[in-house]
């Protein structure tokens, strides 16, 4: 994933006069982030994962950047005339595999999550769990740049779901980014870089102390732009806290993990702005030592 995924103003509503479900988001997936959406039943958060990974589209505002995405549905629709091998097969030729890269691909995957064994069964035949490691598996073959998970742990056996948790690292890790929504909120505790909760139709971004019970490393940027103007970085979700230090002089308190698209978010906004410094949390150098 090269840029973010960014949602401007965004906003869903199913028919002409229907309720808005969401309205005015603004959203920035950054590439290697990991993602977390959260919110009551019924307050739009699918209807938030199916507008990222593509599947619908908003009612008004703008979505750009989209990467190559795969996504977990909550609902998997196993009654498919095929086997699992075969689906997985097919899925990988159409992401452009080999015929053969992708058979090896399938069978790879099927295996990682325990689900060797019935590769070949039809899949209108499968129970529930096994059905979603099958969606499991044709989101992962594609290695997407974006993963977008609604619920996909639900249903599947502790060892899938260590492996999912696992395959999830990986994609980050590879500098893909990846939304979900889980019910259980132990899952992946400590490792989201932002948690979103949706209220009212709008997203509202967890507080640093809310959501990273780990806390992570953070980095404070000092920027310097025209007077009166905002750094560019508001639409990223990645700030903790943007302190105006003097007149156009902002201190910028960012995870670690997201100082890199920070910094590159300012040195290329127009109009420019100029990076005074960069130093962990806590470790602020006195003034003398500043660039
Ligand atoms: N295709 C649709 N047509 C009409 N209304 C819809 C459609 N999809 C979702 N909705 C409505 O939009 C609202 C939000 O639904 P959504 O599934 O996005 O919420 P959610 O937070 O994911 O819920 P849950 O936690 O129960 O899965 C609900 O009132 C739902 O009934």
């Amino acid at each position: 994933m090269r840029r973010d995924l960014r949602l401007d103003n965004v906003g869903r509503r199913y028919g002409i006069r229907g309720p808005w479900i969401l309205r005015g988001v603004h959203l920035a997936v950054a590439p290697g982030t990991l993602t977390r959406v959260e919110g009551p039943n019924g307050t739009g958060k699918s209807t938030l994962l199916r507008l990222l990974a593509g599947l619908d589209a908003p009612t008004e505002g703008r979505i750009t950047g989209r990467p190559r995405t795969a996504y977990v549905p909550e609902r998997f629709p196993s009654a498919l005339p095929f086997t699992p091998h075969g689906y997985l097969t097919h899925l990988g030729t159409i992401h452009g595999l080999s015929r053969r890269t992708a058979t090896r691909a399938a069978g790879e995957w099927l295996d990682r999550f325990g689900a060797g064994a019935y590769a070949r069964t039809p899949m209108a035949q499968l129970s529930k769990g096994s059905s979603q490691k099958v969606a499991v598996a044709q989101a992962l073959l594609a290695e997407p740049e974006l993963l977008v998970l609604d619920e996909a742990w639900t249903g599947l056996d502790a060892a899938a779901r260590t492996e999912l948790e696992r395959a999830v690292a990986e994609r980050t890790a590879a500098g893909g980014a990846v939304v979900f929504v889980d019910h259980d909120p132990s899952r992946l505790a400590g490792a989201p870089d932002i948690t979103y909760r949706v209220r009212d139709g709008a997203l509202e971004r967890r507080t640093c102390e809310t959501d990273a019970p780990a806390g992570g490393p953070q980095v404070v940027v000092e920027v310097q732009g025209p007077q009166g103007g905002r750094p560019p970085v508001d639409a990223l979700g990645a700030l903790v806290s943007a302190e105006e230090a003097a007149p156009g002089t902002y201190r910028l308190t960012v995870p670690a993990s997201h100082s890199d698209v920070v910094l590159r978010t300012v040195l290329t906004a127009r109009p420019p702005w100029h990076v005074v410094s960069v130093h962990p949390l806590d470790s602020r150098p006195d003034k003398d030592s500043r660039r």
